[in-house]
């Protein structure tokens, strides 16, 4: 069986679904972000500020590597800007892999992330006028990277169940 891979913009809700659909697949669930800050033994906001976004980009490129070369199945919720750096966004198509970029449009994005931003160090820092053309700017640069995995699901006006649903479909 391959490995599902959720893809997509900040918020977008990759770790959400990620765990939503390992529950009802029973597939195990892993989450990129949080398989690199056990391995740093920082959180992604320390890595960010202690050794900058460059060693981060690393460190995630490596991990991802190594989930997809593991002889066992999971579900792995990337993190934002996974497919944007290294070959990273080649491995989207490789054979044991199945990809899934969760779409979501800016005003889902903002709505979503204009209170969530503590943890997320590329916004953390900006007034909400700033984020919202920072996101739609983003969005729009990375939409190419995105747009690499096999398979699209629209997440916009969906609930959790609603979306884990449509990515069953895709699947099938
Ligand atoms: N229908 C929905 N589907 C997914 N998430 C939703 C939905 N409605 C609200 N949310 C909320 O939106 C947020 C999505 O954040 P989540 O951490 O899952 O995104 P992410 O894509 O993993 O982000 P990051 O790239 O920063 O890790 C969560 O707070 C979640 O509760
Ligand atoms: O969009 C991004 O570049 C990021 C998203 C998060 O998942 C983390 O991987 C980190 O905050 C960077
Ligand atoms: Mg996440």
């Amino acid at each position: 069986m391959k490995k599902i891979v959720l893809l997509g913009y900040m918020g977008c809700g990759k770790s959400t679904i990620a765990q939503n659909l390992s529950k009802i697949t029973k597939i195990p669930f892993l989450d990129l972000d949080e398989c690199i800050e056990k391995r740093a033994n920082l959180s992604i906001n320390e890595i960010f500020s202690q050794h900058g976004e460059v060693y981060f980009r690393k460190l995630e490129h490596e991990m991802f590597v190594e989930l997809l070369q593991s002889p066992e199945n999971f579900i792995i919720g990337l993190g934002g800007g996974t497919p944007c750096y290294a070959n990273n966004h080649e491995l989207l198509k490789g054979e044991n892999v199945d990809s899934i970029y969760l779409k979501a449009s800016i005003d889902t994005l903002y709505n979503r992330l204009v209170h969530n931003k503590s943890k997320r160090p590329l916004i953390a820092n900006m007034n909400e006028e700033e984020m919202r053309e920072f996101i739609a700017k983003h969005l729009f640069d990375r939409s190419f990277y995105y747009n690499q995995a096999q398979h699209k699901v629209v997440v916009d006006d969906k609930s959790v169940e609603e979306t884990v649903q449509d990515i069953l479909g895709v699947l099938a």
